[in-house]
């Protein structure tokens, strides 16, 4: 086959084409090199003529585009170069910007018969811009990701990612024989305080407590979460019962200090706690649910004798 000049019209529109066109015949000599290839690789048609693939481009040498070109060329069956391998295997810049980054690129090869001899052609699309495009899009699904482990309110994770955490701490627990302390906590009286200085106060108010209780966890594995509502929890790995109650303590009693005035009607003067607390037992309480419901059973109880207060569950 004689080179292609792009001066007929077939070499003229191939040469307008939009990606890069190479043909090799089976000594993988370069026989057809469109416009697109010369202004993005910096070699004019004229240069690579009769190049073999290697010559022209050295670095492919032992390169799964050299023995997708062979197998074709062999095979007679087309191929396609797997995105995931290499996305750049042309040195291929940008139009304007050589020697900048190389251009992400989508390589397929095409066996064809002309006459008795048979031939490959290289199509190479340039897909840095679905590339990019992807790349942001997983951008944004792990932002996305990272969101919804947050509550949208006070900052701290939310009730899913605390039934995760509960969930994978619940199984070290149990393998490693470790302890592991789950508190459970609600704001007092805080339907009079909404009820007093208005929801969006209440809000506030939510976002002050979520971050002192989480302020008061120190230890890298403590989980604070918003359970929901005006209810926080917090799991405590490697936390035992008496551990866990100290840890309420401090919770309780720094909230009470910050003496953030409450509703006239509430029990208390000001913003308070009541805790439950529940602690992992290999016999009973060995399933987030079990833990919870003696979570919540401590603190209808914390409730029950007066609120501001913690109580620590019985495995009943
Ligand atoms: N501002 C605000 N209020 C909320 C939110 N979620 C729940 N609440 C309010 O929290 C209040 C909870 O009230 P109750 O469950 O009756 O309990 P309480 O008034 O705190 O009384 P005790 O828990 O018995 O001390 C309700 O008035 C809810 O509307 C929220 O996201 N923002």
């Amino acid at each position: 086959m004689p080179f292609m000049q792009e001066s007929t019209l077939y070499g003229r529109v191939l040469g307008l084409a939009n990606l890069g066109l190479m043909v090799l015949d089976t000594g993988q000599r370069i026989v057809f090199w469109n416009q697109w290839l010369a202004s993005r690789s910096g070699m004019a048609a004229s240069r690579v003529q009769g190049l073999t693939l290697l010559e022209a481009f050295p670095e492919l040498e032992g390169q799964r585009i050299e023995q997708s070109v062979h197998t074709a060329l062999s095979s007679n069956l087309p191929a396609v170069l797997p995105q995931n391998q290499n996305r750049a295997p042309f040195p291929l810049f940008a139009a304007g910007t050589w020697g900048g980054e190389r251009i992400e690129q989508a390589v397929s090869m095409t066996p064809f018969t002309e006459g008795k001899e048979r031939f490959c052609l290289v199509e190479v699309v340039d897909v840095s811009n679905t590339v990019g495009r992807e790349r942001q899009l997983r951008g944004q699904a792990e932002a996305l990701r990272a969101q919804s482990y947050v509550d949208g309110l006070t900052g701290i994770a939310n009730r899913r990612h605390f039934d995760v955490a509960l969930d994978r701490e619940l199984r070290r627990a149990q393998r490693q024989d470790a302890p592991l302390s789950l508190l459970l906590m609600d704001i007092d009286s805080f339907k009079a305080y909404n009820d007093h200085f208005g929801h969006q106060q209440g809000d506030a108010c939510l976002t002050l407590v979520a971050e002192a209780f989480a302020s008061r966890l120190q230890r890298p594995a403590d989980l604070a979460a918003r359970y929901g509502g005006e209810e926080f929890a917090a799991v405590l790995p490697d936390t035992t019962p008496e551990q866990a109650s100290q840890h309420a303590e401090v919770i309780r009693a720094y909230v009470e200090s910050l003496k953030m005035a409450h509703a006239p009607k509430a029990v208390h003067p000001h913003v308070t706690l009541s805790i439950g607390v529940a602690s992992f037992d290999k016999e009973r309480l060995h399933d987030a649910k079990s833990l919870l419901e003696a979570a919540d059973r401590a603190l209808y109880i914390a409730k029950r004798e007066g609120r501001n207060r913690v109580v620590v569950g019985e495995p009943d």
